[in-house]
């Protein structure tokens, strides 16, 4: 059967699990490690699509739960999917919902079958199972989509987590045999345990004898430590494929994208650099700066420096703490643009540093000019 996603291994770093990776998707072939911004209702925030095509995002994230509640996927699928109904031909992942149920939806009720629960946004009853969310999955059209999955709490006992883990193991067997487009878009497994370690191996040797085109680990950057979430990423990455790509969600930070390429991870995903950029914060190579900060008043100089943005090539940071202090929607377009930008730029250096071996020292240079101090 035609595989939708492939994905090739280029070269693996001699002093640490960074790889270097191509993965070939329906709408282009994607560069790894990778950065995908977050476009959770089919939007990156005040981004339109030609500007993400021109600061060389190649995939985008969207999301099951919020576009099943709004506009619905009935409306999307008419559209011609997400790709059609936002006019974007890059490549879309769809997280399932797995995650958002738990962090948003009201008045849920877990059983083996699935979730019911109430909708965030007006109180209607709604419920995902395995086959629901595939067919939703299915009409948005991305080209890679997620395992309907149970993504536990942090912490949680280790009873709940084996309970939770085993239900999503089997919950991916029940998406793998519902899916209707195989063909068209690569469904991926995610690799849940918590902070056990001996149900992380479980988790993924289960998900890895269901054969997966890719391999997500969920259940991370909900609240444990940063070390906690770096041990369990580094004990469960060595035992899934070699040869498939592996998929971090919800992660992260400039120094999370070092971190996860140093264990063996090659798909990021993060709301950072817009979430941030909405209350002014912009990423820059010597750190985060709040630009409503007075400093910046009279500092025309662009945000950084560094930075071969069209923001950064435009426009000084005077200007853009002024539209923000004036609340004018501009600054946020602006800071926004820029953070994404950043990450983008960030992951294509840090892929460099791999094809020129010099991850770890690239990683021990950004980390000394970068630091960690607001400023
Ligand atoms: N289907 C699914 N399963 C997961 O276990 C999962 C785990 C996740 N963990 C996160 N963390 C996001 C943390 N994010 C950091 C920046 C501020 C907003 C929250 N997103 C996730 C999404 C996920 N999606």
């Amino acid at each position: 059967m035609a595989q939708p996603i492939r994905f090739e291994l280029l070269r693996r770093d001699g002093h640490s699990q960074a790889r270097r990776g191509r993965l070939t998707t329906p709408h282009g072939v994607i560069e790894t490690p990778v950065f995908m911004p977050v476009g959770t209702q089919a939007t990156v925030k005040t981004m339109a699509p030609w500007e993400l095509k021109e600061i060389g995002a190649g995939i985008i994230l969207s999301n099951t739960y919020h576009l099943h509640l709004r506009p619905g996927e009935q409306l999307i699928d008419r559209a011609g999917g997400l790709h059609g109904f936002m006019n974007w031909d890059g490549a879309v992942l769809t997280d399932s919902g797995g995650f958002q149920v738990f962090s948003l939806a009201d008045l849920r009720k877990i059983t083996d079958d699935g979730v019911s629960f109430r909708s965030h946004l007006d109180g209607s009853s709604h419920s995902f199972t395995p086959e629901s969310v595939m067919a939703i999955e299915n009409a948005l059209g991305a080209d890679i989509i997620m395992a309907f999955d149970e993504c536990p709490p942090y912490p949680a006992t280790r009873a709940y987590v084996e309970t939770s883990l085993r239900r999503t193991v089997d919950w991916a067997q029940r998406c793998k045999a519902s899916h209707q487009r195989p063909e068209e878009q690569g469904l991926f497994g995610i690799v849940q345990g918590g902070e056990f370690l001996d149900l992380r191996k479980e988790a993924a040797l289960r998900l890895i004898d269901l054969d997966f085109p890719g391999y997500a680990i969920g259940g991370l950057s909900v609240g444990e430590p940063k070390p906690l979430m770096y041990d369990i990423l580094a004990y469960t990455t060595p035992w899934l494929p070699v040869d498939k790509p592996r998929y971090l969600m919800g992660v992260g930070s400039p120094d999370d994208l070092f971190e996860g390429v140093e264990r063996g991870v090659d798909m990021f995903d993060c709301v950072l650099p817009t979430r941030i950029a909405r209350n002014g914060t912009v990423l820059t190579s010597e750190g985060k700066r709040v630009m409503k900060n007075a400093r910046y008043s009279d500092d025309f100089l662009p945000l950084d420096p560094d930075c071969d943005c069209r923001v950064c090539k435009t426009f000084s940071r005077a200007y853009i703490r002024h539209l923000i202090k004036a609340d004018e929607v501009l600054g946020i377009r602006l800071t926004s643009y820029h953070n994404v930008y950043f990450m983008l730029d960030l992951m294509k250096r840090i892929r460099q540093s791999i094809e020129a071996d010099r991850f770890l020292g690239y990683k021990q240079e950004f980390y000394e000019r970068y630091g960690y101090n607001e400023k």
